[in-house]
């Protein structure tokens, strides 16, 4: 398969991407030696962005019970009212915020401006749903976010019939013209660089005149389960989405069904204490785990064990204990990029050598992932080498000194990991994991100081 096009830029990690307040620094925390906690998570940041569009286009009143309340849903919240949804924030009996009610609007309106922040999910979803709506709606985003590829979703909505003004970067900002209506039929896209161009079409794509036949054209398309967790919820409204071949979608124009829905805890955001547990050799204990899911989350019970780490699950609680000795792994992360920093940073913390392959498009999202993770390992002095498409890592003594988190929630969780059992590791702007998981300082605190010495 053709990668080139992801070899690495001329990348300047303290560049552009620079956070805001670069010299705000968050001494992580030390582990004094195993321990043993229990820690639960809020809503899927994955699952809510579907709901909450799903419901928006819906024929009727949804409710979302245990969203995730976050800067990306708050984002896609503010988009989705910006369009003339109502979403009311109701009593819930989650910690983690209120249920959301939301209740479509009896005709989208544009004329309006959308701020995706950070968030692909809105990026991505919200220009077809105002394709749907009558009025100009301009996108725009963090100036970390205009880099983030967007020509995809462009081309794809002017192929669909709807008139999009842009200046030619193929990124944000720019200008969807909705007419009210979508026209829709058969288009071909190239969506290697994100599964979400594939969900953002298939979620609006029954409103379509004539329903959508997409077919992907691009070599590779990463985060496979992504588009399944899209196909899942449409399947749960009433929305077929057939797949005559692979890379090729096909939904009938229809409706969407109104539905209440229980948001399960952010699997991936486990990631980073299920982490803890394994480079500690402690045992964390995530709840709310499950039975059965389409988040890629779920995979950490695989991916995990391949380090050395027993995993065990007792009802809704999925339970994971650190080996003696880490080892080394080799591992294809295609379908699960969004897990790659919590494993690169379990991964420099291990006894041999590992390679991660298969993540070119992680160079796409909130920074590029694998200049940023080899840049501060290797600032704290690893060794990180950068491949086409992946990171070979061979594990270094690390020492303490500033973790960069270039705007990444993620890259500041991968900077916790590191820093457990790494004196000395400060990180910057620990505040930017609000993207996804406003409480995790607080977490990941508790998860410390109430976890009992094992
Ligand atoms: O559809 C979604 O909710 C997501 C899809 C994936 O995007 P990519 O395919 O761009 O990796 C994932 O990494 C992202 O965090 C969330
Ligand atoms: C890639 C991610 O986010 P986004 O939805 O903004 O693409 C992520 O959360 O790891």
């Amino acid at each position: 398969m053709l990668i080139s096009k992801y070899s690495a830029p001329d990348f300047d990690p303290y560049g552009d991407n620079r956070a805001d307040e670069p010299n705000t620094l968050w001494p992580a925390l030390v582990a004094a030696g195993p321990f043993t906690a229990s820690v639960s998570l809020p809503g899927s940041k994955s699952l809510t962005a579907r709901e909450l569009v799903l419901s928006a286009l819906a024929d009727g009143p949804s409710l979302l019970r245990a969203p995730l309340h976050s800067r990306d849903t708050t984002n896609m919240v503010e988009a989705l009212r910006a369009l003339g949804v109502s979403i009311v924030e109701k009593p819930g009996a989650s910690e983690f915020g209120a249920d959301l009610l939301i209740t479509p609007a009896d005709e989208l309106l544009g004329s309006t401006t959308i701020e995706c922040g950070q968030a692909g999910t809105v990026m991505r979803f919200v220009p077809p749903v105002a394709g749907l709506a009558l009025g100009p709606t301009m996108f725009d985003a963090d100036d970390s976010a205009r880099g983030r590829p967007m020509g995809t979703i462009i081309a794809a909505l002017r192929a669909l019939g709807v008139d999009v003004n842009d200046d030619g970067r193929g990124a944000l900002p720019f200008t969807v013209h909705g007419t009210g209506s979508v026209a829709g039929g058969a288009i071909e896209i190239d969506a290697s660089s994100s599964s979400q161009f594939v969900s953002a079409l298939l979620l609006s794509a029954s409103r379509f005149e004539e329903g959508l036949d997409l077919t992907h054209s691009g070599e590779r398309l990463p985060s496979l389960p992504h588009i399944e967790m899209t196909i899942a919820a449409l399947a749960e409204r009433g929305v077929t989405v057939e797949s005559p071949a692979i890379g090729r979608w096909i939904v009938n124009p229809g409706s969407i069904g109104a539905r209440d829905v229980d948001i399960e805890p952010d699997l991936s955001n486990a990631a980073p204490f299920l982490a803890a547990a394994v480079v500690t050799g402690g045992t964390v204990t995530i709840t709310g785990w499950p039975a059965a899911t389409t988040q890629v989350g779920a995979d950490l019970a695989d991916l995990l064990p391949l380090f050395g780490a027993t995993v065990t699950r007792e009802g809704d609680r999925l339970t994971v204990t650190g080996p003696e000795r880490i080892q080394g792994v080799q591992l294809d992360l295609t379908t699960g990029g969004e897990l790659a920093p919590a494993i690169v940073a379990i991964a420099a913390l291990a006894d041999g050598p590992s390679e991660i392959t298969g993540i070119g498009h992680i160079r796409h999202h909130e920074t590029d992932r694998l200049a940023a993770l080899a840049a501060e390992l290797n600032g704290l002095g690893g060794s990180v080498t950068e491949l086409e498409d992946g990171l070979r890592i061979e594990p270094r003594p690390l020492h303490g000194g500033v973790w960069r988190s270039y705007e990444d929630h993620r890259m500041a969780t991968a900077g916790a990991i590191v820093g457990l059992v790494v004196p000395g590791v400060e990180i910057e702007n620990i505040a930017t994991t609000a993207k996804t998981l406003p409480q995790f300082p607080q977490l990941w605190t508790r998860m410390l100081t109430e976890g009992t010495a094992a």
